[in-house]
């Protein structure tokens, strides 16, 4: 049975190549029948030498039964909010608070430029590669213990694709729900005389709070990381943008319109950017954030109370103002 456990493992490592390949570089090698007969294949060998199943399989992402609550989970570093921008001069000013503050300024003053997705943050916890634990951000220092709901979403890995994994690594992220895949939600809510939601955040928020893992699992819903929390056993790059490159090398999705944009102007051409490709790019967001690339100078920075001196969300205008 030595060649059961090899024939199990090589199809577990097999399977976790071609999901990094769709879901994070967007780039099948393989046509998503083989993927199922492959994963099938996988769940036959598993049910015959059940021995052998572990927790972090790619068969094992459906919890078994529903849970009674979500317990409480207190954040070890506080998941903080950002202060916001409605215009140019607001950015400005946030950008003139920066340069009165930095001791040396670097010119050009490099951001990393992400879109704000309007989803719902949460915060998982890998430890030594194999996802232990996961949590809404709640007020940003108590969150909902949601690992089992969690782990149902494809394009979150349940063990890192590195060799030598961090001791514990906090992803922090956006989980949402495309557009596509609200609107056959709803279709299908619809005709089954179920509950429709309102628009792709709150039915991101609804899947999440599902005391029943199996109806999550049905549910279309999506991560992006945004940052890092707890990082224990690994040295991190010293900018934002090569964190999130190395998340990505990794097995964490990462969104694929963050720029790198070196001064005021370059940042405001980035927002207006994506502005125009708001409505095509099949999610929502609600924004844009825009951080100091350079980690030393976020240290520098700092936080206010409640959000980081180092970062702030430019918004849009509600969408309800405009036409969709
Ligand atoms: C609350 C939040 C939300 N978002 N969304 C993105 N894309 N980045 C990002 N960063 C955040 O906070 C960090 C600046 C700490």
């Amino acid at each position: 049975s030595e060649q059961v456990a090899a024939q199990i493992q090589q199809l577990r490592k097999t399977l976790r190549y071609h999901e990094y390949q769709y879901h994070v570089l967007d780039n099948p090698q393989i046509p998503d029948a083989e993927y199922d007969r492959l994963f099938h294949q996988l769940k036959a060998l598993e049910q015959q030498f059940p021995q052998f199943i572990e927790a972090d399989s790619p068969t094992q992402r459906v919890g078994a039964k529903p849970l009674a609550g979500f317990a409480q989970i207190t954040h070890e570093i506080p998941m903080l909010s950002l202060d916001n921008a409605f215009s140019d001069e607001e950015f400005y000013a946030f950008v003139k608070r920066i340069q009165d503050r930095l001791i040396l300024l670097p010119e050009p003053l490099t951001f990393c430029c992400e879109p704000k997705l309007d989803g719902l943050a949460v915060s998982i916890l890998y430890v030594n590669g194999r996802l232990a634990q996961a949590a809404t951000r709640g007020d940003g220092t108590t969150g909902e213990d949601i690992t089992a709901n969690i782990r149902t979403i494809r394009n979150i890995p349940l063990q890192l694709l590195t060799d030598n994994p961090p001791a514990r690594l906090e992803v922090r992220g956006e989980v949402f729900m495309p557009q596509a895949g609200f609107e056959k939600l709803n279709e299908t809510a619809l005709a089954k005389g179920e509950k429709t939601f309102a628009n792709p955040r709150n039915a991101a928020a609804g899947s999440l709070r599902q005391l029943d893992p199996k109806v999550t699992s049905q549910r279309p819903l999506m991560l992006n990381a945004y940052g890092i929390g707890i990082a224990e056993g690994v040295t991190l790059p010293d900018t934002h943008f090569a964190r999130l490159q190395w998340l990505k090398s990794i097995g964490i999705p990462v969104n694929n319109e963050i720029r790198l944009c070196d001064g005021v102007e370059n940042v405001l051409n980035f927002y207006r950017t994506i502005g125009e490709k708001r409505s095509g790019l099949g999610y929502d967001i609600d924004g844009t954030v825009l951080k100091i690339n350079d980690i030393a100078l976020q240290q520098e920075l700092g936080f206010i109370s409640k959000a980081p001196r180092w970062a702030i969300a430019y918004k849009f205008p509600a969408q309800e103002e405009l036409t969709r």
